[in-house]
């Protein structure tokens, strides 16, 4: 038997990505592939999904960072910036998207809000319908951002599947490159 709350959210869930056509994921899967360098950024439980996706890009053989950590080096013409945000408004992250275009990189977005500041600048989008994080009359049973946050998990593990058919990659190949030293 399934927790009580389980299939209310797995509902939600399957409602706030189901606008993402296979197209939008392949271009967005396009911009990875074609990246030098893949920066993934965000901010608050946001940036905690895309973290997570970080590291799988590095499983993945690419080169990943997560904007903010002292290892992160610099961006420059032909990388990514890979924003997750919500609201599209994170003034932090509308200053990094503004730095990575200044140096010729791409930009990618997942966020709930298209028509943002961030929408209007990124070069791929992926839409995942949530309500704001501040509607308290919001549309889901969950509080705040969760509905967007879980959204852009998923968002993540399918663009994962599709990075692993282009690379030819498997568990197997990709857990050679976890961390050891843990
Ligand atoms: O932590 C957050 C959350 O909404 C709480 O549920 C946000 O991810 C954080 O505040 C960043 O905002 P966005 O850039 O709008 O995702």
């Amino acid at each position: 038997m399934s927790l009580m709350y389980t299939e209310s959210i797995l509902k939600e869930l399957g409602q706030a990505v189901s606008g993402i056509r296979e197209e939008e994921l392949q271009k967005a899967a396009d911009l990875i592939l074609g990246a030098g360098q893949i920066f993934c950024d965000g901010l608050g439980r946001s940036g905690l999904s895309c973290k997570a996706f970080a590291m799988r890009l590095m499983h993945l053989g690419c080169r990943s960072y997560f904007v903010g950590e002292t290892t992160t080096t610099a961006i420059q013409k032909g990388d990514l910036l890979l924003l997750c945000s919500g609201s599209g408004e994170s003034k932090a992250l509308i200053s990094h998207g503004e730095k990575a275009k200044e140096k010729g990189a791409a930009l990618l977005l997942v966020t709930g809000n298209p028509e943002s500041t961030l929408g209007k600048m990124a070069d791929v989008t992926l839409v995942v319908k949530a309500p704001k994080k501040e509607d308290r009359e919001a549309a889901s049973i969950m509080p705040m951002g969760t509905l967007f946050e879980g959204g852009s998990c998923l968002v993540f593990e399918n663009l994962v599947l599709v990075l692993m058919k282009a690379k030819n990659e498997t568990s197997e190949s990709m857990f050679k490159r976890h961390a050891n030293l843990e």
